[in-house]
């Protein structure tokens, strides 16, 4: 049986293989649902200047962010305004800011043929001038961290990890700054930077600035306090890769109530190809496109008012 877990592990990369490695993996997977890594792939340096990018962004003038907000589009791309997201029912959309990027597909992509907003093409600002070539650059490095990430844990887990490698040649990977104000003095009980929530996808690679604020739900009840510096990744899976494994990797309730002061954290959403069959062997297949729409069309509001 495995132990229950009251923090979660942090994982040296750098020798993967250990058996303590493994362990933690597999109690980070399996149980709590969250780890944390360091020594990877991509430089905590890189990070830096993503977080700053990002951070130049969100501080232009309301203006400037609503010349790409995605309000005005019919898929997820672009500038995301305070309460643009309501994650939890129960709760008011969310006071955080975003902005998401997604995969550019190559011109002569028959992709494009089918029109699908997960595919959507990019929106950029014209300020910060090196923000296109900066999360374009970061998107290519974390995608390919994430899916050899996937692969590990999968094999750490006791499946055949390389069963996932061509499920994500064009994956409807979301990559997002979250932009978290000081909470506001207004804020009740029901105001969240972002309320709790389960990811959609199968894996969630976060970098943050290094400032605390996010909580992971423990399965016995209560949160988890979770915090990683510069160049360490926090590690969450959701619901496509919980439903895909029959519930072996965990899709862990998580939020940030708000800090005390700015923060931003950026997530790699790593979704699988919009065809890519998520449901388990032997029951009624289930279209990780399917699955993701339903989920944007149930949490971002401008979608919400389109679809009902
Ligand atoms: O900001 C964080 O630490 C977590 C963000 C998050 O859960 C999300 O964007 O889905
Ligand atoms: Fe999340």
């Amino acid at each position: 049986m495995i132990p229950r877990v009251d923090a979660v592990a942090l994982i040296d990369l750098a020798h993967p293989d250990h058996e303590t490695a493994r362990a933690s993996t597999r109690v980070g997977a399996t149980d709590i649902g969250f780890l944390t890594v360091y020594n990877t792939p991509i430089a905590p340096q890189t990070v830096a200047d993503v977080i700053a990018t990002y951070r130049r962004f969100f501080h232009l003038p309301a203006m400037q962010k609503a010349a790409v907000d995605m309000a005005k589009t019919g898929s997820n791309r672009g500038w995301g305004a305070p309460g643009s997201e309501q994650v939890d029912p129960d709760a008011n959309p969310d006071y955080k800011q975003v902005f998401d990027c997604g995969l550019e597909l190559d011109l002569a992509d028959p992709l494009r043929a089918l029109d699908l907003p997960a595919y959507a093409p990019n929106i950029w600002p014209d300020t910060p001038e090196d923000f296109a070539q900066t999360l374009q650059d970061y998107y290519t490095q974390s995608t390919r961290f994430a899916l050899d990430l996937l692969c590990a844990i999968a094999d750490a887990v006791g499946m055949d990890g390389s069963y996932f490698r061509d499920k994500f040649t064009r994956p409807m990977a979301l990559l997002r700054g979250n932009y978290y104000p000081e909470r506001p003095a207004w804020a009740t009980e029901k105001d969240f930077g972002i309320a709790t929530h389960t990811d959609y996808g199968c894996l969630t690679l976060l970098a943050t600035d290094g400032s605390p604020g996010l909580e992971v739900r423990k399965r016995g009840g209560g949160w988890i306090p979770v915090a990683a510096p510069v160049g360490e990744f926090v590690i969450n899976f959701g619901e496509m890769l919980d439903i895909w494994t029959e519930g072996l990797i965990k899709a862990t309730p998580h939020r940030v109530l708000g800090p005390t002061s700015e923060r931003i954290s950026v997530p790699l959403f790593f979704n699988p190809n919009h065809d890519a069959n998520v449901a388990p062997e032997g029951s009624p297949g289930i279209r990780a496109v399917d699955h993701l729409q339903a989920r944007f069309n149930e949490t971002y509001v401008h979608l919400q008012s389109k679809t009902g």
